[in-house]
Parts: structure tokens; C-alpha cells; sequence
């Protein structure tokens, strides 16, 4: 799997006093949503916060939110307990993204990318949350395929804030979203599927999902590098979402990547594990941190352009070019 640490809520006393989550396939749906309820909102926050405070303005200058969970259903959507714990305006306007799984931070970024650019002065707060409480489960011989999600998922939450036209010496800008683009791999719809039922999120995770994604990758990359001057893979950035060991070594070959190129992914990979939507912000921010540290000539590893790809149910790809920001 090539995960050594993750971050759950569910632990052993959690199980405990709910024994129906730690079944294979009781009714415990009534249990579950206690738990995202109480979890998705308070990682949301924690995340939102830090976000906002290293973007230095007040919150009351946050005009829209963005948030992208497959973790939990409600009415009203988490986002408006997120924007009241933040102390956001009840004027801010509300975007909500549910079940886009994995490619749900890249689709969050482009919704973000078009709010702002088509509002003068906005500013885009974007905040992915993901607590595995919905789907875990007892292991059975009969769903082997959620053994493989159980090792690979875990739970995190990424938030980042969006806007264009920054204020010179007060906002300071990371990266600037150049494009964004989607594409369904072709005849991939059965390869992820999830039901909410009364025993919970229940999912399906084919085992030919990296090979499908490799057989599309191509095409979907040829596009952004399009908008990127048309440069070759290896003189990109990228943020690869790490769905599973298997997906990055698939997209390391087929595009022929010279093995550091995915050096952040395998990080997050490793000491995360696979956190749904909030996966590419992390690894975004293991891009930029890291190239501070290297005394790198730009946010994206010296390099002028990068990708940053989400992958999910749908097949769904979602790509945002990224150009970095100069460091001095
Ligand atoms: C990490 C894996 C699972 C194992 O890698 P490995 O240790 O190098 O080993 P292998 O790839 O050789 O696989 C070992 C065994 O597991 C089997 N296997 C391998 N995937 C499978 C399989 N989906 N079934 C059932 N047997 C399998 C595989 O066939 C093989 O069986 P065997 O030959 O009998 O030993 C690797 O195969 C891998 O990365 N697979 C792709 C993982 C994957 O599908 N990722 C999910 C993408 S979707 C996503 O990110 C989010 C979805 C999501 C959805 C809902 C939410 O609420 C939130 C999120």
C-alpha cells in the first residue's frame, strides 16, 4: 500500500459506543451521521482557520465558500455550519460540492477559479473535508474491494483561499489557476460506485481503476499542457491525486515521469493515506513548502507551470494548470 500513518476518528472507544459501525452490514447509518456531523464540520474548521490566517485578511472579506465533502449528507449543507463556526458573513454566497469523492478539491479550485473571476473583489474561501466514519466497516470475504479502501482511506481536511487582482504587500499569492478541465474516461461509470444505505456509505472499487485511468491520461494531459505552453510532462509541476500506489505508478509510466515528479503525491500518500478531496491540497502544499525549503526559484519546484489532476467517481479527471509564483 506504501501508507505508514493515517488519521482516523474512528477508534477503537468510538467503536465501542457504536458497535453497529464496527459491523459488517447492520443498520448504523443513525450512528455514522452523528459522527460526520460532529467531525466533518470541526476538521472543515480547523483547516478553514489556518488557511485564512495565513491569508492575513479578516473573514469578513470572505465573499463565497466553496466546500467539497463525500463524507456526510444534511440540510442545510455543512457549509453553512462551517461558514457560521468561521464567522462568516450570512451574506457569503455558498457553493456546495457532495459525493465528488476524489476529484472534488480540483473541481472545488475551478468553481473557485470562475466565481472569482467573474466577481470583482472575491475572495473564495474553499474548504474539503472527509471523515472515513461514513464507510467503515467489519471486513467480509464477500467485499474484498473495501479491504482495499479501508487500508487506503483516511480522514483530513485542506482548505485554501481563492480570489484574483491581489493586493500587492497583503495578499500573497501561491500559485494562479490558468485553466481547469474534466474528462469521464470512456465506459469507466461501474469502476467507483457508493450508496448511502441504511448500513452506510457502501463502495465499489474495481481493481482495473489505475488501468483505465492510464489509458486516458494521455489525451486528458495533452489538453492542460495546451494551456501550458505546450510543455513536456517532465518540465511540469506535479499534484497528482494519490488514489492508491497503483494509480500513481500507472500515470508515472504511461507519461513517462522521471520519478521525483510525483514525489509530493507519494508523501501525502504515505503519511495521510488517500483523503478523498481534501488529497491534492495537501499535496499542493507539500509542493510549495518544500520548494521554500530547497530555495527553489518558484512555488512549483523552480519549474513555471504545473498540473493538478483530481480522480474519482465517474471516471472523473479533473485538471487544474497551475502557474507558480516567484520566490526570491
Ligand atoms: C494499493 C493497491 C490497492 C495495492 O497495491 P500493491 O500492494 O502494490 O498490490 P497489487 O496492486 O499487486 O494488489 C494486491 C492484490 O490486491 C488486489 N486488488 C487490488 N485492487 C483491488 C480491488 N479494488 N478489489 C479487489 N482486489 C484488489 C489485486 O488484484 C492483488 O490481488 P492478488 O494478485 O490476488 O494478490 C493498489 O492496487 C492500488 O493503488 N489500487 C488502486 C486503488 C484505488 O482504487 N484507489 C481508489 C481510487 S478512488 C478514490 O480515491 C476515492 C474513492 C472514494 C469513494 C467514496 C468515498 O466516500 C471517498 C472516496
Amino acid at each position: 500500500m506504501q501508507i505508514d500513518k493515517r488519521h482516523m476518528v474512528v477508534r477503537r472507544e468510538l467503536l465501542e459506543e457504536n458497535p453497529s459501525i464496527a459491523s459488517y452490514m447492520d443498520n448504523s447509518m443513525n450512528a455514522r451521521h452523528q459522527v460526520v456531523m460532529e467531525w466533518v464540520p470541526k476538521l472543515a474548521k480547523e483547516a478553514a482557520e489556518k488557511a485564512i490566517k495565513e491569508w492575513g485578511r479578516s473573514v469578513s472579506e470572505i465573499t463565497h465558500i466553496v466546500m467539497a465533502t463525500t463524507s456526510v449528507v444534511n440540510m442545510p449543507g455543512v457549509d453553512l455550519l462551517v461558514a457560521k463556526s468561521l464567522g462568516l458573513s450570512p451574506k457569503v454566497r455558498r457553493v456546495m460540492l457532495y459525493q465528488t469523492g476524489c476529484w472534488g478539491g480540483a473541481a472545488a479550485l475551478r468553481v473557485a477559479k470562475d466565481l472569482a473571476e467573474n466577481n470583482k473583489g472575491a475572495r473564495v474561501l474553499i474548504v474539503c473535508s472527509e471523515c472515513t466514519a461514513i464507510f467503515f466497516r467489519a471486513p467480509s470475504e464477500e467485499y474484498l474491494d473495501g479491504l482495499v479502501g479501508q487500508g487506503l482511506f483516511g480522514d483530513g481536511a485542506a482548505a485554501v483561499v481563492v480570489g484574483s487582482d491581489p493586493i500587492p504587500e497583503v495578499e500573497h499569492p501561491l500559485f494562479e489557476i490558468q485553466w481547469s478541465g474534466e474528462m469521464v474516461v470512456p465506459d469507466s461509470e461501474t469502476a467507483i460506485d457508493g450508496h448511502l444505505m441504511e448500513a452506510g456509505m457502501y463502495y465499489h472499487l474495481r481493481p482495473e481503476i489505475p488501468k483505465l485511468i492510464s489509458k486516458s491520461i494521455e489525451e486528458f494531459v495533452g489538453d492542460a499542457r495546451a494551456q501550458a505552453e505546450n510543455k513536456e510532462c517532465n518540465e511540469l509541476f506535479w499534484a497528482v491525486h494519490p488514489g492508491g500506489v497503483a494509480i500513481l505508478n500507472q500515470i508515472e509510466n504511461q507519461l513517462a515521469l522521471v520519478s521525483e515528479k510525483l514525489t509530493a503525491s507519494r508523501e501525502i500518500l504515505r503519511n495521510y493515506g488517500n483523503m478523498a478531496s481534501a488529497c491534492v491540497l495537501f499535496v499542493l502544499d507539500q509542493i510549495r513548502n518544500k520548494s521554500i525549503k530547497a530555495g527553489a526559484s518558484t512555488t512549483g519546484e523552480g519549474k513555471e507551470f504545473g498540473l493538478l489532476i483530481g480522480i474519482g467517481p465517474g471516471l472523473t479527471m479533473e485538471c487544474c494548470v497551475l502557474k507558480s509564483v516567484a520566490l526570491n
